[in-house]
């Protein structure tokens, strides 16, 4: 089922929680509601849910104006952060909820519930389980019993709101990775609310990434990694180097430090913040020159063909917020330059993205 919404806000009291969002997702996506805290996500996902009304605008599900129906008629299936299984059924009767309390005329028999309670117990591998209590499961099966009951009703979309947020980071990982098999074996629309961009990246197929109420960017994991549409973006994903300065020139000039940028279209004087990712930051064995003056603070041992080296900043950037740089160089390359902490370095980029105070790209 397609999922769209168009010109959603949202404001509780006077606060502006959702401003003006519109969205269109193609069927059978895992889609990932990402960004910081606050930013709005669990109340977009609870009003394509029909959890909560929004204040303007519409939510359409396979094309047809959702807003007026009801949570029951939008067949939409939920997991939540903390979703509390039914304490006194067994998780065999938690999963056949849904089935029973359906109305007679579309109830399934006894014998087809039992059938569709096991091939979901299977699919979520825990029919061993069936006759247990949730109080006897460890968290992470309490998470995947919620989806497979979830799933009981035959959902036409599914909606996961920080599903394994409460869990330890290991079993978090190992889930995610389940919910992307389980997502290509049922192809249901789902989306999933999270905070955490790595699990956005390695998940889903396409990442809705929010800010403040509003959508900064819309892509898969790698246009959103590789391509960040807003400075936001790009300091949100993945680690990132960050500069701020004012174009002088072909530089940008970072108190005393000049850092070369190779765009046209600046004005000398603008404000700017620059961004470089470790892989495209370069590390120069000299203390004066281009680039920004740095330490070499520790090279991290690895046995991989990349070492990660972190460097702080010497001369202006220096305690700033953003006075820690990381760059990864291979082992040939750290093995030529021949690097030791507290080396006094100029680290440059390769490539630089430069964004203006006001600008997005
Ligand atoms: N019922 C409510 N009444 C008042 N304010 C609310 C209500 N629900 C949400 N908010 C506010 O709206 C903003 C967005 O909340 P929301 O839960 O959607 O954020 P989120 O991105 O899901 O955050 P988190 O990752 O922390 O769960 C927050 O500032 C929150 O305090």
């Amino acid at each position: 089922m397609s999922i769209a919404v168009k010109d959603i806000s949202k404001s509780f009291g006077t606060f502006k929680a959702l401003d003006n969002i519109n969205l269109t997702l193609p069927p059978g996506e895992l889609v990932a509601l990402l960004g910081p805290s606050g930013c709005g996500k669990t109340t977009l996902l609870r009003i394509i849910a029909g959890l909560e009304q929004a204040d303007e605008g519409t939510v359409i599900l396979s094309g047809e104006d959702a807003s007026a129906k009801h949570v029951r008629e939008r067949r939409v299936g939920f997991v939540f952060q903390h979703y509390a299984l039914f304490r006194h059924l067994t998780v065999f009767e938690n999963v056949a909820f849904g089935l029973r309390v359906k109305p007679r005329s579309q109830r399934p028999s006894n014998a087809e519930i039992k059938k569709r309670v096991e091939r979901l117990l299977e699919l979520v591998q825990l029919g061993w389980l069936a006759d247990r209590f949730p109080a006897q499961l460890s968290g992470g099966q309490r998470q995947r019993i919620a989806l497979a009951r979830a799933l009981a009703v035959e959902p036409q979309v599914l909606l996961l709101d920080e599903p394994f947020g409460a869990l330890d980071a290991k079993v978090r990982k190992e889930l995610r990775r389940w919910l992307r098999r389980l997502h290509d074996e049922l192809h249901i629309s789902s989306v999933f609310v999270t905070h955490d961009q790595e699990e956005a990246l390695e998940v889903s197929d396409r990442i809705v990434l929010m800010n403040k109420g509003k959508i900064e960017q819309i892509g898969s994991p790698k246009e959103i990694y590789n391509n960040p549409a807003t400075s936001f973006a790009y300091s949100f994903i993945g680690n990132v180097n960050e500069f701020r300065g004012h174009v002088e020139g072909g530089y940008v000039r970072v108190g005393n430090d000049l850092l070369p940028h190779g765009r046209t279209d600046l004005h000398d004087g603008a404000s700017v913040v620059a961004f470089t990712r470790p892989h495209d930051t370069e590390i120069v064995k000299t203390s004066d020159g281009e680039g920004i003056a740095a330490r070499v603070n520790r090279i991290l041992d690895s046995s991989g063909a990349v070492t990660r080296v972190e460097l702080l900043a010497n001369g202006d950037a220096r305690g700033g917020k953003h006075d820690y740089f990381e760059v990864e160089v291979t082992a040939d390359h750290l093995a030529s330059l021949g690097l030791s902490t507290g080396d006094n370095v100029r680290i440059k980029s390769r490539r630089l993205s430069l964004f203006g105070e006001n600008e997005n790209r």
